[in-house]
């Protein structure tokens, strides 16, 4: 049974297992911060509490947040925030020995693999999924290299060879850094370090939990664990995250889940297109925690255009719009395939003045790109990116994996931009991004679904609503399209103020010969709840 209560009371539970299962935005993320600071009252002296997370994004946005609730000092004094890679490098580089393993090992970098898989069977998609599948599931234990290298044998022979050239090699995949920490914390002294040391463990997002994963966070700590999360929001099995056995283990391990019906982020029009994607998948209604609070109570929209130009164009004009009445707001543009997203690009060049970030580009990273002028200030003017890689990589903490490799791929786009004379002082001239301490900056993100992943904009505008887009042409048993289905809910629900859906007719081919496209199978859930006409949207974006 799960009874509903509010985030503050929550944090305050006297249990030292709380799993709370609740709908996006209804503030789980806020309830960990409030829980850090009553738990920093239960932590014995010199103890500290573990929050993890998965990507850099998400780990800054936590960190923010606990930041905000504790001060910078309590902040400082008694939280860690890690990725999940950055943790188990940590734990490597402190107690890698025990194993064997050189704790000076080289940091491995997500390309490593895929120059490898490059090398192996050139573009064959299919060959290099199947490769890169066999590998993640064999690491996915803590399994030492003899029996990865065993098992392999037994399941794909060309997965088999190129874990023994890793291992001739002398270097570790981003996997491998998971699955020997997990070798390390299953050492019963060394579990024990970690365990006096970190008092309590936090975890946002248990549905992106893989096994392992959960078994690092376990081990970690003992004494008091909080997960917080939503199932209907799991989009990652595809990288390997188990969201049934992970919830089955924690319902175990900490009773009955909680929950929270009240949204905090988003307006009354955005909710009723949320819950009509949550109510196919079985989820709770949300409410609008101060319905009053909105503009005329927000802004949904759903729109049909000709073609994917006049699309392309339509939504630059709205993002201007929107900026234009307030220079404040950021608006997420999320599409879910690039393939879907070229004639929008193409417009967003040509709309100068528009401030706007690429979420899948490292470069867009606003802490990222003053990281590299930072660096580029202690160098000659005339230095090359050459140098600028050397002084950028050498100041990265090793065991911040993530951001160690988001450097290394930012670094190697600069170098592009560089052009033939590789000039440090040309590339740099070419970003335009400036620091902010904001999580979010205004303007206009271009990204992804899975990029957006626990992340809010005032407007998000859902691109391409199209058959074959969403859900994906690939998704084609029903599981895979029941994530289609999630990837939709987490997208929507990326929304404060307004939310505009659209999709196009007619898309053009690769060689530009226009052809005609059906909707979405979902058009019409989530078009139906919207409430603001395309002819009204107009009214509302000038009418201050
Ligand atoms: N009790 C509260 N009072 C006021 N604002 C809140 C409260 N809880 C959360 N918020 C705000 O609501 C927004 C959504 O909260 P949060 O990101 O924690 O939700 P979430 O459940 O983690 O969402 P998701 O599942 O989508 O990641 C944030 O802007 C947060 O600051």
């Amino acid at each position: 049974m799960t009874e509903p209560l509010t985030a503050a009371s929550l944090a305050e539970a006297p249990s030292d297992a709380l799993l709370v299962i609740a709908p996006p935005g209804t503030g789980k993320t806020e309830l960990l911060a409030r829980r850090a600071a009553v738990l920093i009252e239960r932590l014995e002296p010199h103890q500290k509490i573990l929050a993890l997370t998965f990507s850099n994004k998400a780990k800054r946005n936590l960190g923010a947040r606990l930041q905000r609730e504790l001060g910078t000092i309590r902040f400082r004094r008694y939280i860690r925030v890690r990725n999940f890679h950055g943790h188990a490098a940590e734990i490597l580089r402190s107690h890698g020995r025990t194993l064997g393993l050189d704790p000076a090992f080289a940091m491995p970098d997500a390309r490593t693999l895929t120059r490898a898989l490059e090398t192996e069977v050139g573009n064959d998609w299919t060959a290099r999924e199947a490769i890169a599948r066999a590998l993640r599931e064999a690491k996915q234990g803590a399994r030492d290299d003899s029996e990865v290298a065993e098992l392999l044998e037994r399941v794909d022979l060309r997965a088999a060879g190129l874990e023994r050239g890793r291992v001739a090699a002398g270097i570790l995949h981003y996997d491998d850094l998971l699955r020997h920490a997990q070798r390390l914390l299953h050492v019963d002294a060394i579990a024990e370090l970690y365990q006096r040391h970190y008092g309590a463990v936090l975890v946002d997002e248990f549905q992106d939990l893989s096994m392992q994963q959960l078994d690092l966070a376990i081990r970690s700590c003992t004494a008091r664990r909080t997960f917080v999360g939503d199932p209907l929001q799991g989009i990652y099995t595809w990288a390997g995250a188990e969201p049934t056995q992970v919830e089955a283990t924690l319902r175990q391990m900490c009773g009955s889940p909680y929950t929270l019906t009240v949204s905090y982020r988003s307006s009354p029009a955005v909710l009723a297109v949320v819950n009509a994607a949550a109510e196919e998948l079985g989820g709770e209604q949300l409410a609008a925690a101060d319905p009053s609070a909105w503009r005329d109570g927000g802004v949904s929209c759903a729109v049909e255009f000709d073609s994917t130009t006049e699309e392309a164009e339509a939504i630059v004009e709205v993002c201007e719009r929107i900026l234009a009445q307030d220079p404040e707001t950021s608006v997420g543009v999320i599409v879910r395939a690039a393939w879907r997203r070229k004639e929008l690009e193409d417009a967003l060049d040509n709309a100068h003045g528009l401030p706007r970030y690429r979420w899948d580009l490292a470069i867009d990273d606003t802490v990222l790109a003053e990281r590299l002028r930072d660096a580029f200030r202690t160098l000659p003017t005339t230095c090359t990116v050459e140098h600028l890689r050397d002084k950028v990589l050498a100041l990265i903490d090793p065991a911040d994996v993530d951001t160690y490799q988001q450097a290394a791929e930012a670094l190697e786009m600069l170098e592009e931009l560089a052009g033939p004379t590789g000039a440090a002082s040309k590339a740099l001239d070419q970003l335009t991004i400036r620091a902010d301490d904001r999580p979010i900056e205004p303007g206009v993100h271009l990204l992804n679904a899975h990029t957006g992943k626990g992340q809010q904009f005032d407007w998000v505008i859902i691109v391409g609503l199209d058959d074959g887009h969403i859900p994906s042409f690939q998704a084609s048993d029903s599981e895979a399209l029941a994530e289609e289905q999630r990837v939709l809910l987490v997208m929507l629900s990326r929304a404060r103020h307004g939310l505009i859906l659209t999709r196009a007719q007619q898309h053009l081919s690769k060689v530009g010969r226009p052809y005609p496209k059906s909707p979405s199978r979902w058009w019409r859930l989530v078009a139906d709840p919207c409430s603001t006409p395309w002819s009204e949207l107009r009214h509302h974006l000038t009418d201050t």
